[in-house]
């Protein structure tokens, strides 16, 4: 088993009075697709954000490649290798897709714009990726597909010798032959070596694709798991009511009730 590039040890973030993350461990390996489910509210984006250096850590320890390391913001987080690709994709319509690659990054020859050294590192990129849905670098992204629109922003994503993906909800839009072609592409990054992290709500993408899962409940850590060991009944209970069998959170920390027969005994 590889070590973890990434590594979150008892992680702890507030908002104000509300303790949206609670003690969580999580852990990001080379060459494999993370899953990060967990239902509406349970943490996920506040996690990635925290990843991301978007909201700094109140408590925990962050390591990176083994060492422990301060990410406080998100160039912290982009020094790492770690680049976050939001739902809304943060994509220019009226840009082509070169020029939304390097959009903030572009290389200059002298005070000049290297449109030919960007346009080669871009196609470079997406064959590097396989990728055979987008046929020409120079077309404008509003002309592009849903799911060529997601290729784009992953590419964008890599580009930069990442280390450490994140993908928020990357087919949450999409339709299937699209859907099944960002998973290949998502496939594909880990084969690669990246680390992968994808949020996601499509039980089918996370169990077609991933090979461990992580199960977020009320802000707490409820499982990480193989692939392998889990089915989909289970992670739904473990999304759902923070447990599985022998799988998850404690009753305590679940909220129920420790004996259930609590009222029916007599004083
Ligand atoms: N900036 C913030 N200020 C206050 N509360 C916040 C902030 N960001 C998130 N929260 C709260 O933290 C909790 C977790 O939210 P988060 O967005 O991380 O959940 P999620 O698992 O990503 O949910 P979803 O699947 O709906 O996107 C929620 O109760 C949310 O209201």
């Amino acid at each position: 088993m590889p070590d973890p590039i990434l590594s979150l040890t008892q992680v702890n973030k507030s908002f104000g009075p509300a303790h949206v993350l609670k003690n969580v461990d999580f852990h990001a390996y080379p060459g494999e697709v993370m899953a990060l489910v967990g239902d509406n509210g349970a943490g996920k984006s506040t996690l990635t954000k925290c990843i991301g250096g978007i909201h700094p850590v109140d408590s925990g320890e962050f390591r990176f490649e083994g060492r422990p390391v301060r990410v406080h913001e998100p160039r912290d987080a982009s020094a790492l290798g770690i680049e976050i690709v939001y739902q809304d994709l943060a994509l220019c319509d009226n840009l082509d897709i070169v020029q939304n690659m390097f959009l903030g990054r572009e290389e200059r020859s002298g005070l000049v714009l290297d449109r030919a050294a960007m346009e080669e590192k871009a196609l470079q990129t997406l064959e590097s990726l396989s990728v055979r849905t987008v046929t020409s670098v120079r077309q404008r992204v509003a002309s592009l597909s849903g799911g060529q629109r997601q290729t784009v922003a992953i590419a964008r994503a890599v580009l930069w010798n990442s280390k450490v993906v994140i993908l928020d909800e990357p087919t949450a839009a999409l339709g299937v032959a699209q859907t099944r072609q960002v998973l290949d592409l998502v496939r594909r990054l880990a084969d690669a070596g990246l680390a992968v992290i994808l949020i996601s709500h499509n039980m089918n993408d996370v169990l077609s694709v991933a090979d461990r899962v992580s199960v977020l409940y009320l802000g707490q850590l409820a499982a990480e798991v193989r692939r392998a060991d889990i089915d989909h009944t289970r992670i739904v209970e473990l999304i759902t009511a923070g447990r599985s069998g022998d799988l998850g959170l404690a009753p305590a920390e679940t909220g129920e009730s420790l004996n259930e027969t609590d009222d029916e005994v007599p004083a």
